[in-house]
């Protein structure tokens, strides 16, 4: 007791009067407090000083004096102000911050009485916080890629869409439910990183996920911990001149937002506190500097002057501010090095679900609601393409024109391409700049609008060729001015202003409301200018050209931190000029011709289709042909890349069956491994549009991509000749089961169906054990990992049993249990095709594995059996070691991470001696006790450790 009285009391003396605290540490209170107006102000407003104190105080001219001054004011007055004076410094710690420590080891605990009265925080940290917060409010509250004069509400617009957690091995590790949850521990893949990376491909909709994040936070809705939130725009990084060297308060402050007071001790507070600022870094790939990095020493000190592009870097790479939060997006492929990443998020689009719910913000009236579904349902391209929410968007946008002007419904095409979409919006925002549409139904047609556009078309195209050749995506007035862009035609809607703070003050300038209509808008430059050779028209197919290296695309912070002797430039990303190529194909393609017609001389535009389709003829041939290849199975199989998905893509946008046939043909493999390369469900039509010209039977890997069920629909021309299909971990659900069963049913070719990781129920496990039961071929079958319960498992249990084909079954990691692992038993009982079983994970307890180990004492066709992380006690270990006595040709028994103990390895091992076939049976993770000499320990056939 008296120890512990006695150590209270070194912690906590006995309470001093505030008076004297004060008094004995005055000169730590005039080093510390360095805001006297907070002091003034909250001591002013409950009357404990008159408005004389105060003018006293303020006649000192030093701060150190004013404080003194303070001091000696609260002191004469007695205990209850210095009480509250203390109350102030303790509950204003955005302004006392390095008081902390003193007011704690004076146990400074303010009465019910004070702590009664108000205290108001106008320090100058709070004040910034607060004006970051409104200024925010104001400026992400609408969407800002709609045109200015029809802005639409980010509340009212935005739906989540898919956000998945990825590992470091780049594999999927589930769901971020919300944006609430993006800095939580989970998926965290490096406790070291402090930047949450968030990529995408294009449209996907990282900047919006950043505006919804600056929204949600600067109403004060999460993120409480958070003062400080600094946004930049990678992109504007190129309007900083080679020359220009800023420091890190710069670049917050002035290029940012600007404290209206005393922005040296907001400074120093978030140079304190740097946890308690969050970065938004949006479209690392834009990044584009011509500054040298080379010729830089790597300064990391927050007051020393630098260029900003190095700031940005050492901000990322923690060498400044240290512990401040980031996020940073970038599209897909643009790599980050490892160690500044503390959480990888991949934006995969709209689901089924999101999309409906994107459907019923933008539609708001029923009827058209309704409608819009039943085309989405009706036409699985344009659910493909909608699940990307720009293209989405730029459909949806075009889809309310046309409503609102004569009812048509304009998505009755069963095939519409990315050129079409881009050409809708150009009609859209062209004709809603004139009258025509004043009286209902007088619409004028497409090539009429494009015809009439034509000079606009041209300003805007050149605008952005420029914009490309530089890798510039803003451009300044000077820019816009320079080639004759009117006034009206910056209006339209193709570009918006963007507030940009430069050396020359802040400024408007100009960006195309998308990237991906930057591109566009390169390409038809270049199609409909009649200057523009042949050469011009294609360079951006040479400089897209695949190269092994390429593939591995550079990152441009390694380029900074490791790299520093490059030449070429290392912030070059090149998805916007695969973009540029992919809109040349559809709009030089033959359906588009009677569009150009009146725009574009005949023999100019028949020059261009040559060149282009010569262009096309030869790389794709040698793409094909430089693919790497291995063997995989009985097959040939080549290793296609991202590059290949592009050109699928272009191939697709030509519409051409001579340039489908011609890639086709150059295939030359009978297996196509697409895994990892970012295919997305449209891609899939891509895909399908090449494979329909290839006449052989062939087979299809795309795991790990992005295609759910819509990529399936997309596939449905190419399943006559697909002999292999995976589609593991790629978000299908029971529909594309449904799709599969009902296509590949019809053809019965099928060997090979691999659909690990997916999100099929019990329901679509009806479908898949009809495919097993009606494909006569079916020999490997791939399940784990979906949402299999005892009823889908006894489906396809059920379904193995009636099949004579089935070789090799894959269930780890479903929930199917002992119901289901009974309907396995019961199939491998007599099966005579069955070799490879996985059952591992599936909440398989004793019963479970009692009917197993009772079915395997009569089947004679199973080589290997998973039964890795069930609940196996040594009861089922008893049934398995009377199986092992009889079975003859099961030689590998993976039991790892059950609940076997020494008792249960004994009898296995024991059952060995009467088998010798069994090569393995695997014990490891089990609750053994090891190290007792047992003769389980001994058996050269029993694996433990
Ligand atoms: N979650 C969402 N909810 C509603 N609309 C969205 C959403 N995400 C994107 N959009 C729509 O798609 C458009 C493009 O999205 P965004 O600019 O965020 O894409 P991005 O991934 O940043 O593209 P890029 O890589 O080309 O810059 C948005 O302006 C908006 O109209």
């Amino acid at each position: 007791m008296l120890c512990q009285a006695l150590t209270m009391s070194v912690k906590c003396p006995i309470r001093r009067s505030h008076v004297h605290s004060i008094r004995t540490s005055r000169e730590e209170l005039v080093n510390k407090i360095k805001n006297t107006n907070c002091l003034l102000e909250n001591l002013t407003e409950h009357g404990f000083f008159s408005t004389e104190d105060a003018e006293i105080v303020m006649q000192f001219s030093t701060k150190s004096d004013r404080v003194r001054q303070i001091l000696d004011l609260v002191e004469s007055k007695g205990e209850e102000v210095s009480e509250y004076f203390l109350s102030v410094l303790q509950r204003i710690p955005e302004a006392y911050f390095n008081l902390k420590p003193w007011l704690e080891e004076i146990c400074f605990q303010a009465s019910e009485q004070i702590l009664c009265l108000n205290v108001k925080n106008n320090d100058p940290v709070t004040v910034f916080s607060r004006k970051i917060k409104h200024e925010l409010c104001c400026d992400v509250k609408y969407i800002k890629s709609y045109t200015e004069r029809e802005e639409m509400m980010l509340q009212e617009t935005y739906v989540n869409g898919i956000m998945e957690l990825i590992s470091a091995a780049n594999e999927n590790m589930g769901r971020v439910q919300d944006l609430s949850c993006l800095f939580d521990g989970n998926g965290v893949i490096n406790e070291d990183g402090e930047t949450i990376f968030v990529f995408g491909d294009a449209g996907m909709g990282k900047t919006l996920l950043i505006q919804k994040l600056q929204n949600m936070w600067a109403k004060g809705e999460y993120y409480c911990e958070i003062k400080f939130l600094f946004r930049f725009r990678c992109r504007t990084f190129s309007l900083f001149k080679k020359t220009t060297l800023i420091t890190l308060e710069d670049l917050l402050f002035k290029y940012n937002c600007n404290p209206d007071h005393e922005p040296e001790e907001v400074y120093r507070y978030i140079l304190h506190f740097p946890e308690t600022v969050l970065f938004t870094f949006d479209g690392f790939d834009e990044i584009h500097s011509d500054f040298d990095l080379n010729s830089v020493p790597e300064v990391s000190s927050p007051f020393t002057q630098t260029h900003p592009v190095v700031l940005l870097s050492h901000l990322l790479s923690g060498k400044l501010l240290k512990g401040s939060k980031k996020v940073l997006t970038a599209r897909t492929a643009t790599h980050v090095p490892k160690n500044i990443i503390r959480k990888k998020i991949m934006l995969r689009g709209f689901s089924t679900e999101n999309l409906h719910a994107y459907t019923s913000l933008f539609f708001k009236e029923s009827e058209i609601h309704k409608r819009v579904i039943s085309h989405l349902k009706a036409n699985h391209n344009f659910s493909s393409l909608c699940s990307i929410p720009l293209f989405c968007w730029i459909i949806f946008k075009s889809y309310e024109h046309f409503h609102s002007i004569n009812d048509c419904q304009e998505f009755s095409s069963s095939s519409v391409t990315l050129t079409d979409i881009f050409l809708l919006i150009s009609e859209v925002y062209l004709n809603m700049s004139s009258k025509v549409f004043s009286v209902k139904g007088a619409s004028r047609s497409q090539s009429e609008t494009f015809k009439n556009g034509k000079d606009t078309l041209l300003s805007i195209g050149r605008l952005a060729y420029d914009g490309m050749e530089r890798s510039m995506f803003v451009f300044d007035q000077d820019a816009v001015t320079s080639l004759n862009i009117s006034e009206k035609d910056l209006k339209l809607g193709f570009l918006r202003t963007v507030k940009v703070y430069s050396e020359l003050g802040d400024h408007t300038s100009f960006e195309f409301f998308h990237m991906t209509l930057q591109s566009f808008f390169t390409a038809l430059f270049l199609v409909i200018n009649d200057k523009t050779g042949s050469a011009e028209l294609l360079k951006y197919f040479s400089q897209c050209t695949y190269t092994e290296d390429k593939e591995l695309q550079h990152s441009p912070l390694s380029c900074i931190c490791a790299r520093r002797d490059r030449k070429e430039d290392p912030f070059k990303n090149n998805d916007h000029l695969q973009f540029i190529n992919l809109f040349l194909c559809g709009l030089l393609s033959k359906p588009k011709q009677s569009l150009l017609k009146d725009i574009v001389p005949p023999s100019i535009l028949k020059m261009k289709r040559k060149a282009l389709k010569q262009k096309l003829y030869k790389s794709v041939k040698s793409h094909l042909k430089s693919l790497p290849r291995s063997p995989f199975l009985e097959y040939n199989r080549v290793h296609a890349l991202t590059h290949f998905i592009w050109m699928a893509r272009c191939i697709c946008e030509t519409q051409s069956e001579k340039v489908g046939k011609l890639a086709a043909k150059g295939i030359c493999a009978d297996y196509i491994k697409l895994s990892f390369c970012g295919a997305s469900s449209s891609d899939c039509g891509a895909i399908s549009f090449v494979l329909n010209h290839y006449h052989k039977k062939i087979a299809l890997e795309l795991d790990n991509n992005n295609i759910n069920d819509y990529g399936v629909k997309e596939l449905i021309p190419c399943f006559s000749k697909l002999t292999v299909i995976r589609l593991s971990v790629n978000q299908i659900t029971d529909e594309g089961a449904k799709v599969l069963y009902e296509e590949l049913t019809k053809y019965k070719v099928i060997t090979f169906l691999g659909l690990y990781k997916n999100l099929i129920t019990d329901f679509g496990a009806q479908f898949i054990a009809r495919i097993i039961e009606e494909c006569p071929k079916l020999k490997r079958v791939k399940l784990g990992y979906n949402r299999f319960t005892g009823e889908g498992g006894t489906y396809i249990g059920r379904a193995i049993l009636n099949s004579t084909s089935i070789c090799d079954i894959g269930m780890w990691g479903n929930e199917i249990g002992d119901v289901g692992a009974c309907a396995f038993a019961e199939a491998i009982t007599n099966h005579s095709s069955l070799t490879h079983l996985s059952l591992a994970c599936n909440g398989i307890s004793t019963e479970g594995g009692k009917s197993i180990a009772e079915a395997l004492q009569q089947n004679t066709s199973l080589k290997i059996l998973w039964l890795t992380e069930n609940k196996l006690t040594d009861e089922a270990a008893e049934h398995f070691a009377k199986m092992v006595k009889v079975n003859k040709t099961l030689r590998h028994l993976w039991l790892v991470n059950n609940q076997i103990t020494n008792h249960g390895a004994e009898l296995l091992s024991e059952a060995l001696q009467h088998n010798t076939v069994m090569e393995e049976i695997c014990l490891q993770g089990n609750p053994l006790t090891l190290g007792e000499n047992q003769p389980f320990e001994q058996n050269s056939r029993i694996f433990c450790i």
